[in-house]
């Protein structure tokens, strides 16, 4: 589970999250949406102790990230697929991880099976297309068994046979009983995966609903969010507002 409470969170003088509250639940895909700048990646750098708070708090499983006992096996995260160095192959880098947490080698090669990247195993991950990338940033997230998994924009660079793969795996994964939460862009690809929806627009909740309330009587998902955040988007296609 993902406490997010009266959070706030400022950079000199831009507020990235202003008073944001909402909770992730255990067997439920909660789908984290808004437009660029909205403050999600922040959000989640807060949750997982990347980032620390104006104000308000952030808790996993009832704790502060920074007291969890063996964080990888609370919550798996990918945050930015592009942060694996470049000159480590795919088993290097997830072995290295795993040695954090006394993990084996055996759920190094489970994790690098269940990602397909068998064939990529041994080669660096400067070497990965952005799709190659994203799977092995899942396959860290995976690492430790977590109860909770947070993944920024998991479905970015991922070829239509990956978008599919990404659905299926975020589905199972509630479908045991955890907690994911799953940032994009795509209205339209949450929808295919999430049960919950919350969206926000600078900074601001702007609503936390199931995916069918959301949508409501009145047209697709796509419009409800539009409407939504027509306020929040500070550039459109015709130029700044
Ligand atoms: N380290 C930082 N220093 C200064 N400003 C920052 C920093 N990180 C984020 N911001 C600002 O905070 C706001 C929220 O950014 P954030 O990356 O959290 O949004 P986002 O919803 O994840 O956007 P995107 O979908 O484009 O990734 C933006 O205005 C951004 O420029």
């Amino acid at each position: 589970m993902i406490e997010v409470e009266a959070l706030t969170k400022r950079y000199g003088s831009t507020t990235a999250v202003d008073g944001l509250t909402f909770t992730a639940r255990p067997g439920t895909v909660t789908g984290f949406l808004g437009p660029n700048g909205a403050g999600k990646s922040t959000t989640m750098r807060v949750v997982v102790g990347l980032e620390r708070p104006t104000s308000g708090a952030t808790r996993v499983d009832g704790r502060r990230y920074a007291d969890l006992p063996a964080p990888l096996h609370a919550v798996g995260v990918m945050l930015d697929a592009r942060s694996v160095h470049p000159g480590r192959t795919a088993y290097k880098h997830l072995l290295a991880m795993a040695q954090t947490h006394g993990i084996g080698k055996a759920r190094v090669r489970e994790v690098i099976a269940q990602t397909g990247l068998e064939p990529a195993a041994h080669r660096r991950a400067g070497t990965f297309s952005l799709g190659m990338g994203q799977r092995l940033g899942i396959a860290g997230a995976l690492l430790g068994d977590p109860q909770t998994l947070i993944l920024d924009e998991p479905v970015n660079g991922l070829d239509p046979d990956g978008v599919l793969w990404v659905r299926r795996l975020v589905r199972e994964l509630a479908a045991e009983g955890r907690t994911v939460l799953l940032s994009s862009h795509l209205m339209h690809e949450l929808a295919l995966c999430a049960d919950r929806v919350v969206v926000i627009g600078r900074g601001r909740l702007l609503a936390d609903a199931t995916v069918s309330d959301l949508a409501g009587e009145s047209g697709t998902l796509e419009e409800a969010y539009l409407r939504l955040t027509s306020d929040s988007v500070e550039y459109t296609a015709g130029g700044a507002r």
